[in-house]
């Protein structure tokens, strides 16, 4: 249908501009239903700033923002505070957020394998465990987006895969645009249809084509592996002023870096230094 190719949300050159930098800038990213978009970039390289934007939680300081009308959001934080030492089952952490029929609940925990954990507390749960209900308690309200930030923390290899392969499941499922967030520069979902990858800017975008073919990470992750993953290589060829500007290999000075220019260096600028120093 025609209507389901109009992106979920939609940002066009965004930026946002706080405490005298720009946090991230010249942001253009869509997701469209059914498809699975991936932020991939360095701590602080404006991910969540990013995804916050395109949620319209903080508004883009330039270029603009937008979302379908009606849009509904499961959102899976890269952190919660919850009080550890209060006792929590998973049943309840399920409807902590707003009301949820039981039917939803139950649906939305077989789905993510965690269903024989619902009178399980939260705080004995493993990490892997716990990313299943927090994955959970997201799609139980039939959401149009999943927005996921890190969802593979504190989750070992194994477990990592399972998870990324649980994603594509759920894509598959319920046919929500997924907007994936991770600092891993090298492992991303081969069911990934978009990678983005950032520094304070988009330094490259399309399909992650470059599959696991390496003896040592064939051994490392399993024939099981491959197929699930692929690596996203990155050879940088420009270098990021502290104004936000672009330094190219031949000298000359841009205000962004385009698809043509490669990627950027992996030496560091004051800039990265400074995100660097603060991470
Ligand atoms: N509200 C804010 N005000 C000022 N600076 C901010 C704000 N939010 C984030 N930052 C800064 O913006 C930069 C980008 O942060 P962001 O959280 O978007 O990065 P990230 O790529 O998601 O990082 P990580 O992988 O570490 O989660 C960081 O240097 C951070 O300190």
């Amino acid at each position: 249908m025609l209507e389901n190719t109009n992106p979920l949300l939609s940002l066009s050159s965004a930026g946002l501009f706080r405490d005298g930098r720009w946090l991230v800038r010249g942001v253009d990213l869509e997701v469209r239903p059914g498809e699975i978009v991936t932020l991939i970039g360095p701590n602080g390289s404006g991910k969540s700033t990013t995804a916050k934007m395109a949620l319209g939680i903080m508004k883009p300081s330039e270029g603009a923002a937008s979302r379908r009308d009606g849009l509904v959001v499961g959102y899976v934080p890269q952190r919660v505070s919850i009080d550890w030492t209060l006792p929590l089952s998973v049943e309840r952490f399920m409807r902590l957020t707003g009301k949820l029929a039981k039917r939803d609940a139950d649906d939305a925990m077989a789905a993510t394998g965690v269903e024989h954990l619902r009178r399980s507390e939260v705080r004995t749960l493993s990490g892997g465990e716990f990313q299943r209900v927090m994955l959970a308690r997201a799609i139980a309200r039939k959401p149009d987006l999943l927005v996921l930030d890190e969802p593979v923390q504190g989750v070992d290899f194994t477990g990592e895969i399972a998870l990324y392969e649980l994603i594509g499941q759920i894509r598959d499922k319920i046919q929500c645009g997924i907007l994936l967030i991770s600092h891993d520069l090298h492992v991303v979902m081969a069911a990934t249809d978009r990678v983005i990858c950032l520094n304070g800017h988009v330094c490259c975008s399309g399909t992650p084509t470059a599959v696991a073919s390496s003896e040592a990470y064939r051994s490392l992750f399993g024939g099981r592996a491959a197929p699930a993953l692929a690596v996203y290589e990155h050879s940088h060829d420009h270098t990021h002023l502290p104004d936000g500007r672009v330094q190219h290999a031949d000298g000359t000075i841009t205000d962004h870096c385009h698809p043509e220019d490669g990627h950027h260096r992996h030496g560091e600028t004051k800039q990265e230094k400074e995100h660097s120093d603060a991470g």
